[in-house]
């Protein structure tokens, strides 16, 4: 539900209110100021001015979970620590999407797919495939200077295409003409999705781009007729999706080791060239065709995904996450890509873990998810496979290789040479279904030369093979997925200048106003809440500039429209919430913000469609919490930042956090799900004097570590319980 516009009046508010929505959104379009004017509520009145209190050290309540400011100073144990003093970071960029949108041309397709339940059988005619989603093509076609090619049978189809044989008309003229005599061609509509502003199929942009490139066909020709868009390619055989069918749905180790070592080959040409794949999966690498000598070679097709991933200078693609910006098949889709975050090569690597484990298991744990929370379900089923589980029936190289590519950074070199090294000794014995000797194949074909810097390559193999556990920070990689999914407190601290912080945990609904009586009496407002085990954390401090605050739990509601609407009307803002696994709400509204405007949304499934919105609307999160697997972001007009985004993940999205920190960012929202974590990352308008930040993660709540951030001047700033592991 949202309320656009000028407020509606109360009544109508209330009754919407006594509506339990699961999915809401409540705004307060009335200015600061107006409300400023209005009456102060009778539990308003009874809140205290802000007190006197900075600067000063508070020490004792005999409460086991009241915890106080101590002066002890203990050893840093930093989890995650970052100091902008230390590591010099610019801070002038903000063009967190420049690059990407360069690098992404105006109406490129975008798409969704779900594999083929039943692809075309290759070789049958034309006529016995037919579908009702098919489109008559011309039967003869010339574009380009091409030569004229006859429309033979129908190749294949995809959600934007359809590829038909060609075939030359035979002529005497062109007996020595070295254009190819049978070719495919991908005719699209012209009306098709893929197609870019300036009408032309986006792929055709990537083809132009990769030119010759090692295991990608080549374009020969390309242009319109009549309605289409056609494409004149290498003819290529049948997919590994059919030759997966045809084999009786599972293919021999020996037989996906091939395929492992020249899809590699390919995925590295391709990404040398600036490129990443994005729609890896078996329907998208096809052999030669049938009959010719390159009926055991490897193709990758279909760069309607393709995205550039370096710049013309080299430079790699900015790090982003745009939670629903989904790209690819979800069953082969890496978890990167579910997130929404850029494109980067080891997406490609990951799809091709997941490829190769389909063709030698004929099945994925994910598979089998239907509805509209189909990718929800898949991606935190990926998150929850380790490679140990994923790979638990196969051999130590692939089980190897899901790992490697499981954990690689968003801009890591892969090492593509250790990867296909991995993969000999599987392939040692001759015949190979597949042509993976490819390495000896291009250096006969291509030259002494090649063939010396290929060796090199295969040096290089063994090398890195040995550095295939260690990351990209010369640190022993981390496994990201363990398999074990858990739950942790999320802390933050923000350096401030010295004053009074107080802390409370494991608190019962009863107990809170004692707590909130106390630190109101001496001149603390609550800054931030959390929520574990229907237990309330609240921390309160000196530093929040509030001058009156009221609060209020709800049983069983997150959130309570009603009263968060009269408190509005009085001119108070939320500044804090959590909730409980019970859906309890714990709500903490403020006077002395500058918000003018605010509008909270409440939402079974993380709302990032509507903050886009509301960061059009010059809205920015001030507050995010969760209920069960329920979100609530609260947003605010004049929240004093000039740019925002939000982390989103599975487990505590470390690399994102860094990479945000370097570009300036730094943390004001945290929220976790027993499912995902979400962190809100903003740049403030003026800049604190010290922006060091730190974050710790620990299973109870960190009350030795908040006394000993205070001893370095770091108090908490946010607080949140929620899934933080895979
Ligand atoms: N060069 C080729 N030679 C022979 N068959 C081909 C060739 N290119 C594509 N095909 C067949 O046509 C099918 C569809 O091609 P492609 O994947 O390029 O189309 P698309 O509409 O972009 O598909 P998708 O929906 O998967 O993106 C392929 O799966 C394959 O079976």
């Amino acid at each position: 539900m949202e309320q656009p516009g000028p407020r509606r009046p109360r009544l109508a508010a209330k009754a919407a209110a006594a509506k339990i929505a699961a999915d809401f959104e409540c705004a307060n379009n009335r200015t600061n100021a107006k409300r400023k004017a209005g009456a102060t509520p009778r539990t308003a009145r009874k809140t205290p001015l802000k007190g006197p209190g900075v600067n000063t050290v508070h020490t004792g309540s005999n409460r086991s979970s009241d915890e106080q400011v101590s002066e002890n100073s203990v050893e840093d144990i930093g989890d995650e620590t970052f100091d902008p003093r230390a590591k010099n970071v610019p801070r002038t960029e903000s063009p967190r999407c420049k690059k990407r949108r360069a690098a992404q041309p105006a109406g490129m397709k975008v798409k969704v797919t779900t594999p083929r339940a039943k692809p075309a059988p290759a070789g049958a005619p034309a006529a016995a495939e037919e579908e009702d989603d098919s489109f008559p093509v011309p039967p003869k076609v010339q574009v380009g200077n091409s030569p004229v090619y006859l429309v033979d049978r129908r190749l294949g189809k995809g959600g934007f295409g359809q590829v038909f044989l060609g075939k030359r008309i035979p002529s005497k003229r062109l007996v020595n003409d070295p254009k190819p005599a049978q070719v495919a061609l991908k005719f699209e509509h012209k009306s098709s999705k893929g197609c870019c502003a300036n009408g032309n199929p986006y792929e055709w942009t990537v083809y132009s781009a990769l030119g010759d490139t090692y295991g990608v066909p080549r374009m020969h020709f390309k242009g319109t007729e009549g309605d289409f868009n056609i494409m004149v390619m290498d003819l290529l055989g049948p997919s590994l999706w059919d030759l997966w069918s045809k084999e009786g749905q599972k293919l021999t180790e020996k037989y996906v080791a091939c395929i492992a070592m020249e899809a590699l080959q390919i995925l590295e040409a391709l990404h040398a060239k600036g490129w990443v794949h994005g729609d890896v999966k078996p329907e998208n690498f096809l052999l030669g065709p049938p009959g010719t000598p390159q009926a055991d070679k490897l193709y990758l097709v279909d760069l309607g995904l393709a995205m550039k991933y370096k710049d013309t200078r080299g430079a790699h693609v900015k790090y982003d996450q745009k939670p629903d910006d989904f790209r690819g098949t979800i069953r082969y889709a890496s978890v990167h890509a579910h997130l929404g975050r850029t494109a980067s090569r080891r997406d490609d690597l990951e799809s091709l873990a997941y490829t190769l484990l389909f063709l030698l298991d004929g099945r994925l744990p994910w598979q089998g998810f239907q509805g509209d929370n189909k990718g929800f379900q898949v991606c935190r089923k990926k998150m929850g496979c380790s490679a140990e589980v994923l790979c638990k029936e196969r051999t130590e190289p692939f089980r190897k290789f899901t790992e490697v590519v499981m954990s690689l950074k968003f801009d890591e070199d892969p090492k593509y040479a250790a990867c296909i090294a991995l993969f000999e000794p599987l392939v040692l014995t001759i015949p190979r279904p597949i042509a993976c000797d490819s390495a000896i194949k291009v250096g006969q074909k291509r030259g002494r030369q090649e063939m010396a810097e290929l060796d090199v390559g295969q040096k290089r193999g063994r090398q890195e093979m040995a550095e295939l556990d260690v990351g990209a920070d010369g640190q022993p990689r981390k496994r990201l997925r363990s398999g074990y999914p858990g739950c942790q407190w999320i802390s933050v601290y923000n350096k401030h200048k010295p004053m009074k912080q107080r802390y409370h945990y494991n608190v019962g609904a009863t107990r809170m106003e004692v707590h909130v009586k106390k630190g109101l009496s001496d001149g603390l407002f609550i800054s931030a809440v959390g929520c574990a085990a229907d237990l309330w954390a609240l921390i309160m401090d000196a530093g929040t500039g509030f001058t009156a605050q009221i609060y209020k739990v709800s049983h069983n509601l997150f959130l309570p429209k009603e009263w968060i609407v009269e408190q509005w009307d009085a001119g108070f803002y939320i500044t804090a919430v959590a909730g409980s696994t019970s859906h309890s709400a714990l709500v903490v509204m403020s006077q002395g913000t500058k918000y003018t405007q605010q509008s909270y949304k409440v939402s079974d499934v993380f709302p990032f469609e509507w903050i886009k919105k509301k960061w059009r609307e010059n809205f920015h999160i001030t507050c995010i919490a969760t209920a069960g697997s329920q979100w609530a972001v609260v947003m605010s007009r004049a929240a004093g930042y000039m740019a925002q985004c939000v982390e989103l993940d599975f487990l505590y999205p470390s690399e994102g956090v860094h990479r945000r920190w370097d570009e300036g960012f730094r943390i004001t929202g945290c929220a976790a799900t027993p499912d995902q974590t979400a962190l809100v990352l903003s740049k403030p308008r003026k800049a604190p004097a010290d922006e060091t930040q730190e974050t710790l993660r620990t299973t109870t709540f960190p009350s030795q570590h908040v006394k000993d951030k205070w001893a370095k001047d770091l108090y908490l700033s946010g607080i949140a319980f929620g899934r933080t592991v895979s």
